[in-house]
């Protein structure tokens, strides 16, 4: 059985053309005109475009004494809702645990999933166990290892564990990732903040000013150099840390910045909101910040020295955010956005001339996919590929509610926001998940995407810094020794 996608205009990270799309066994068979295919599904006025690929999810995750509320199931239903078709979780071991334990923990909630997924690790801990699993987790189809810079006495690693494993990355062909924020400095000014009274939910963004963001970020990057490895910096949120991201690609390092969509389109006045629920709701880490922080996203963008935006999507409900009343760092941290990443990026970013079509694909999906090695299986519409696949009204509009989403929780931090573009279909592997809003998708259709080490990048900076590793220099001759 095929299915055609007729009428429609493809738009990827570089072309905009009018073409059909044919698919066939999850796969697109035929790019063009006159094509014929079983059943018909009618993109005219649409833009038939990659599905979206989010980089950073947190499903069903064990946090902060509990667990985020959307899991595989709620999770991957609200993305393709949203015309995201793949999504990128974080395994995360206990201190103390090993990798291939709690891989296997992920493997067991993500039977649930809609739409196809894939893992990073996150390196919790270090330890013999931990150098060597590395090795069979890459095996298993994972090229990225996660390292929190922040959370002290949960999941914080510090600089000789970031450079040992940096280091086993560059020697594996796997990325490093990191959560870049100072957790030293973080943990004591909320010491310091709580001492004095300020025990709300505002305190979260006090506690954690950009210049924490900043310093881990370039304190990464600069690891990551000496380890000879690429870096990619999670949800860069600031000047900051955008700055030190840029001026390290500018002198040649492979690092990349993913700003989130909260940060794009929210602001730190939400946290002085005179609701508690209200501002609890929208603590995570790091913090909104202000207009400027915001405007230096934007331009990072569409210069392309941040190459991607993620959601992050760690839900927590109302009566799991007052975890933290009278406590703002038992609140736990994390905001849901997997719904509404590309019909907010599209009408805060498209509508408004701030990136183009073409942008929008490549920081949605393209440059996801090449930077994760599965381009371009996922990440294109080219014959060959996945048919993961989202049919774009750019005319449609919905105005953003919790009670009309896919996502478990009771709220939606983009609540009561006009998005104008929005799905039309949406296909996982060629299976129509949407239409209109209405779902179809099916629980257990997401299947595991493994990314193989040793990527363009990883292949060209290994090259790189063999060549210009230090090396004796050959004498001729060599003067007897002095003693
Ligand atoms: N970002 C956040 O606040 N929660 C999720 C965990 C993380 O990515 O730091
Ligand atoms: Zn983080
Ligand atoms: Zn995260």
């Amino acid at each position: 059985m095929s299915t055609l996608i007729a009428n429609g205009t493809i738009v990827t990270a570089d072309l905009t053309y009018k073409a059909d799309v044919l698919i066939e066994d999850g796969q697109i068979i035929g790019i063009g005109h006159g094509l014929k295919g079983d059943t018909v599904l009618d993109a005219t006025g649409c833009y038939v475009m990659p599905g979206g690929i989010d980089p950073h999810t947190h499903l069903e995750m064990p946090f902060m004494g509990t667990y985020s509320a959307d899991d595989f199931d709620s999770g991957t239903r609200a993305a393709l809702a949203g015309g995201t078709t793949m999504v990128v979780d974080f395994a995360l071991p206990s201190p103390g645990q090993g990798l291939l334990d709690a891989l296997q923990m992920w493997d067991n909630k993500s039977t649930r999933a809609h739409c196809d997924y894939s893992f990073h690790m996150a390196v919790t801990w270090w330890g013999e166990q931990v150098f060597d699993e590395m090795k069979a987790v890459t095996e298993r189809g994972i090229n990225t290892f996660k390292h929190f810079m922040a959370y002290k006495g949960a999941l914080m690693v510090n600089d000789d564990e970031l450079f040992a494993s940096f280091r086993r990355c560059a020697d594996l062909g796997a990325i490093p990732m990191v959560h870049a924020e100072n957790g030293d400095v973080v943990a004591e000014l909320s010491a310091r903040l709580l001492a004095e009274g300020n025990t709300g939910p505002e305190a979260h963004a006090y506690s954690r000013p950009p210049q924490v963001e900043g310093e881990a970020t370039n304190r990464a990057i600069m690891i990551a150099d000496m380890a000879g490895v690429p870096l990619y910096v999670v949800h860069t949120s600031c000047e900051d840390s955008h700055e030190a991201i840029r001026r390290a690609r500018m002198a040649g390092k492979r690092v990349w910045g993913e700003p989130l969509i909260q940060h794009l389109t929210l602001d730190e006045g939400e946290y002085f909101n005179a609701d508690w629920d209200h501002a609890a709701r929208r603590v995570m880490s790091p913090p909104f910040r202000d207009k400027r922080h915001q405007d230096s996203l934007w331009a990072g963008l569409s210069s392309g020295s941040l190459s991607v935006v993620a959601t992050d999507h760690c839900a927590f409900t109302t009566a799991q955010k007052r975890f933290g009343v009278g406590n703002f760092t038992q609140i736990p941290n994390g905001t849901g956005g997997l719904e509404d990443r590309l019909p907010m990026l599209w009408t805060a970013g498209v509508n408004t001339g701030r990136i183009t079509m073409n942008e929008f694909v490549a920081v949605t999906s393209t440059n996801i996919a090449k930077i994760l090695n599965i381009y371009p299986r996922k990440g294109a519409v080219l014959v060959g590929a996945d048919a993961d696949l989202v049919v774009w009204d750019p005319a449609a509009e919905k105005v953003i509610t919790a009670a009309s989403q896919q996502s478990a929780i009771d709220y939606n931090v983009f609540e009561g926001k006009t998005v104008k573009g929005l799905p039309r279909f949406t296909l996982s592997r060629g299976h129509v998940a949407v239409t209109e809003g209405r779902m179809s998708s099916a629980e257990g259709h997401g299947k595991f995407v493994a990314r193989p080490p040793k990527g363009p990048v990883s292949q060209a900076l290994s090259a790189w810094k063999e060549l210009t590793a230090p090396r004796p220099v050959q004498r001729s001759g060599i003067p007897a020794s002095g003693v």
